[in-house]
């Protein structure tokens, strides 16, 4: 394992994934492979988690074509130094800020969107020119023997390495030194990582579960709400890290909700719910049992059918659920969908701050000033109003957890962010050193005076004339500057480095507007002497 590793960071070394247009090779061939191998991929989703091909393809393939065409969109212009606002100090400098890749970055993906949780990370890593050790989760199998054998026919092999195992392998890759790590899955290995992680000191973003609430006003089209809580909380057999996990409502709406998605569940899945290819199962039997032991003691108001041999759980709703049952203390992550009476709006609020912070937040109302005073008085992941599950199917939204349910976002232009490193860059001349003098020793206090000028933009009162007059000095400096301007010649073209030698769009104003530094260089003279008097 750890010579592979090293074929990783010598791959990266060697710069290969650093230019912009081996990045969008690499995203295209993923493309490529997406749509090519498309049928094997539907299929090894379908034989880990029962999910039928239409399912697989809506919940997962279609969410990674539209995260590639973003960034394949993007890239070029995310791969593009931001001019830095400049002081007075550094005004005839160049400031930009520079995103760089980290290095080799290990992504830990968890088995219940086993194609998902693995690619789009992924494709954020490539995006950001990092090399990439891809951990796909040993319980959806299929899928992780799958990546393995893909992967390396689409990318480059050194790249990007697909290692397989389960725990005593990830432990041994944690071992191991990385510059990021991803970790998708529940929040007790989520400590593990972390703690293997600060060994090294490497960042993390975790990607951890919780219970997430589900609030439900009595000012509500109790239909459309129960219709989309039905869909949210049962696909995937309620294995989402998303799923509403529970609800909270004024005691009158819980009959009404019991029967609307009892109601909804029929025209989903049919009479027969276990004949229904859109009913996945879960996925192992660890997981069953452990779901099983969830409704013991519970009130059951509609389902609760289980079957061992092929597990299957059916679609449950419990209510008048006590907030200190088991079914309330770890998430649940199954069909089960307990419901728990609050007074008001105000008591759900207080029930969901005395809890860890969730992954995801729903409130369902008409009333818009309700919905906000919510957002606004709880935290969570991420919200969604009058809807369930959503939000994680908007690129332009960071998806990530707070507190317990876990640290750092990605998807679209967050993922490019989380793999790279925000790099500040400041071009200095080695002209002008008459203005430095302000920060040599000896000091003094007309030395502080001056700075207090350059950096704080504070007048020293006893100063003010002398003081404008150098405001006008540099004010007459930038003008002459600028009627001295004149066209590019390739030699005043100053490098940025290797990252920007990837850019794709050399003549863009964007990039005109930063890099000023090709510009003659300035009659700097009245500020010189001015401050040279001072000093
Ligand atoms: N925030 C998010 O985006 C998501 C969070 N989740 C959360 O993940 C949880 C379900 O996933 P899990 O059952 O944890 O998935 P899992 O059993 O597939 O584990 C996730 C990964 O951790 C590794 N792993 C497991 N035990 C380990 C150990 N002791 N040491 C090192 N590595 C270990 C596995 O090999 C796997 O790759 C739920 O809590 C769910 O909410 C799931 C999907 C998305
Ligand atoms: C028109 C089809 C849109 C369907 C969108 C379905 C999105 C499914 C999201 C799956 C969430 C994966 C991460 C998780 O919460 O565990």
């Amino acid at each position: 394992m750890e010579s592979r590793i090293q074929r990783v960071r010598d791959a990266f070394a060697s710069g290969r994934s650093r230019p912009l247009r081996f990045r969008l090779q690499q995203l295209e061939a993923l493309r490529r492979m997406v749509q090519e191998r498309e049928k094997d991929i539907l299929q090894a989703i379908g034989a880990d988690l029962c999910k039928s091909e239409f399912n697989a393809y809506s919940q997962e393939v279609i969410t990674i074509l539209g995260e590639l065409d973003l960034v394949l969109e993007n890239l070029s212009e995310w791969v593009t130094a931001t001019p830095a606002k400049k002081n007075l100090l550094t005004m005839l400098d160049e400031a930009y800020v520079q995103p760089e890749p980290l290095g080799v970055v290990l992504i830990i993906g968890a088995w219940n969107y086993p194609f998902v949780l693995t690619i789009q990370p992924l494709i954020g890593a490539i995006a950001a020119g990092n090399a990439v050790i891809i951990k796909p989760s040993e319980l959806s199998e299929k899928t992780a023997q799958l990546l393995a054998k893909l992967l390396p026919q689409y990318l480059d092999q050194e790249l990007y390495a697909v290692i397989n195992g389960g725990i005593p392998e990830t432990t041994e890759l944690l071992k191991q030194r990385f510059d990021h790590i991803l970790y998708t899955g529940n929040t007790a290995v989520g400590r593990i990582v972390m703690e293997a992680a600060a060994k090294h000191l490497t960042p993390v973003t975790l990607e951890l579960g919780g219970k997430s609430p589900c609030y439900i006003d009595t000012d509500c089209d109790l239909d459309v709400a129960c219709r989309r809580i039905t869909w949210g909380k049962y696909m995937n057999c309620g294995q989402t890290c998303i799923a509403p996990d529970y609800v909270l409502c004024e005691p009158s709406l819980q009959h009404q909700i019991v029967q609307k998605i009892k109601e909804t569940v029929k025209e989903f899945y049919g009479e027969n719910i276990k004949e229904s290819p859109d009913y996945e199962r879960i996925i192992n039997l660890r997981h069953f049992k452990r779901i099983l032991n969830l409704l013991e003691g519970q009130k059951i108001a509609f389902g609760g059918e289980t079957d061992e041999a092929t597990r299957y759980v059916a679609p449950t709703i419990l209510t008048d659920v006590d907030p200190e049952a088991r079914v309330m203390q770890e998430e649940i992550f199954g069909p089960i969908l307990p419901i728990v009476p609050v007074k008001d709006a105000d008591e759900a609020i207080k029930f969901i701050n005395s809890r860890e912070k969730p992954l995801a937040f729903y409130i369902f109302s008409h009333n818009d000033k309700l919905v906000r005073r919510m957002i606004n008085s709880t935290s969570s992941g991420g919200v969604t109003a009058n809807d369930v599950i959503m939000h994680f199917t908007l690129s332009s939204l960071p998806f990530g957890g707070v507190g317990s349910s876990g640290m750092g976002a990605y998807h679209g232009k967050y993922s490019f962010d989380t793999f790279s490193h925000q790099r500040p860059c400041l071009l200095k001349s080695l002209k002008r050193e008459g203005a430095n003098k302000l920060r040599y020793p000896p000091n003094s206090q007309s030395k502080v005076d001056w700075a207090k000028f350059f950096i704080l933009k504070r007048f020293n009162r006893g100063k003010l004339g002398l003081l404008l007059l150098a405001l006008l000095g540099i004010v007459a400096a930038v003008l002459l500057k600028l009627r001295l301007r004149c066209p590019v010649s390739s030699d005043d073209h100053r490098s940025h480095g290797p990252a920007l030698s990837l850019r794709v769009r050399p003549d863009t104003t964007e990039e005109r507007s930063y890099s000023n530094s090709w510009l003659p260089l300035p009659n700097y003279s009245s500020v010189k002497q001015l401050m040279n008097q001072s000093f």
